[in-house]
């Protein structure tokens, strides 16, 4: 039997293309004989660079047009680093896999002769235009300067230099999946860096209609991560926290207990509510709710109210 041809829509970055390569690779691995092709799409959050993101506006910036492209039948599935995914799919589109997380950490690279971000001077200055980054870091050494800096991973590592900072904070998993494991001089632990909901982790998107390109990507669905990232989602849905603002969860699977963190901050890092619950694997959801919700009654909604209001909340989602 002919079988059909599989085309994957994906961003131009190098990250992206890294990722989408790797999905067409364990396709090709899986179903011998499927032909995989990659449509590069450019969307608005590639094409806007120079203005901060809020004021672009809208969720889902670095998605849009890909998920057009899938309307149109003109791509089959989307591949997308879930920390970029709305918590809301335009109707016949759904999230259909979440593939194995990669190393959920942030790190910190920083200028030769530190090996923490600790040892570094007072008003040292670093390199992150997250705000969740930034409040974290900014919790642990309030004297820290925090630079905004946009742009792919590459262009960002290269500012340290540049710009002449003493760290920059990025993912681990896009620094390993780059090659660029070795210039990394610190993992913040996750007790340090709550990572952003559904850090390292992969989405799948494909129509929900398409029961034949379905099948042939459901291996790639990684039931503990989709549990965990799940809850995430469920509990940054709650917040309403679809642009970036300091919002941060991470949840992991043992057998069939999920245990979630959750946090929220204000921009300065000055009042961070963090809690952890446990619960069983099908709560998920639920439990990521309701976590938000405890944050809520401890004043989550006061302090985020007060982030969309400061003047430096410009979303960056090329950077949570
Ligand atoms: N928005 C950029 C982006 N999207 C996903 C990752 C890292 C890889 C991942 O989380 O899967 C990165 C880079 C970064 O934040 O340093």
């Amino acid at each position: 039997m002919a079988m059909k041809t599989l085309r994957i829509g994906t961003r131009a970055s190098q990250l992206a293309l890294w990722q989408a390569n790797w999905v067409k690779s364990e396709l090709e691995k899986r179903h011998p004989g499927l032909e995989v092709t990659l449509t590069k799409i450019k969307t608005q959050g590639d094409k806007i660079l120079d203005v901060p993101l809020a004021m672009v506006g809208g969720k889902g910036l670095f998605v849009k047009e890909i998920e057009e492209a899938m309307l149109r039948g003109e791509v089959d599935i989307a591949v997308h680093s879930m920390k970029d995914v709305p918590t809301i799919f335009p109707e016949g589109l759904a999230l259909r896999c979440i593939t194995e997380r990669e190393d959920p950490r942030d790190i910190v690279i920083l200028q030769p002769g530190f090996k923490s971000f600790r040892d570094l001077p007072q008003g040292a200055r670093i390199g992150t235009s997250s705000l969740r980054r930034k409040a974290q870091l900014l919790h642990l050494r309030p004297d820290f300067q925090m630079i905004d800096i946009r742009g792919n991973v590459e262009t960002r590592i290269r500012k340290l230099t540049e710009d002449n900072l003493h760290g920059v904070v990025l993912a681990a998993a896009g620094m390993h999946r780059l090659g660029f494991t070795k210039q990394i001089s610190e993992y913040l632990p996750e007790e340090i860096s709550t990572p952003a909901i559904g850090q390292g982790a992969l989405g799948l998107e494909s129509r929900i209609d398409d029961a034949e390109t379905n099948a042939l990507i459901d291996f790639f669905n990684h039931p503990e991560t989709a549990w965990a990232v799940k809850a995430e989602r469920a509990f940054l849905r709650r917040l309403e926290g679809g642009c970036q603002v300091p919002i941060g969860a991470f949840g992991t699977v043992k057998g069939d207990q999920l245990t979630l963190t959750g946090f929220v901050s204000d921009v300065e890092g000055r009042q961070l509510l963090k809690k952890t619950v446990s619960c069983q694997v099908d709560e998920a959801e639920k439990t990521g709710t309701s976590l938000a919700d405890d944050l809520l009654i401890k004043g989550a909604g006061k302090i985020l109210n007060e982030v969309y209001q400061h003047e430096t909340f410009n979303v960056n989602r090329e950077d949570v």
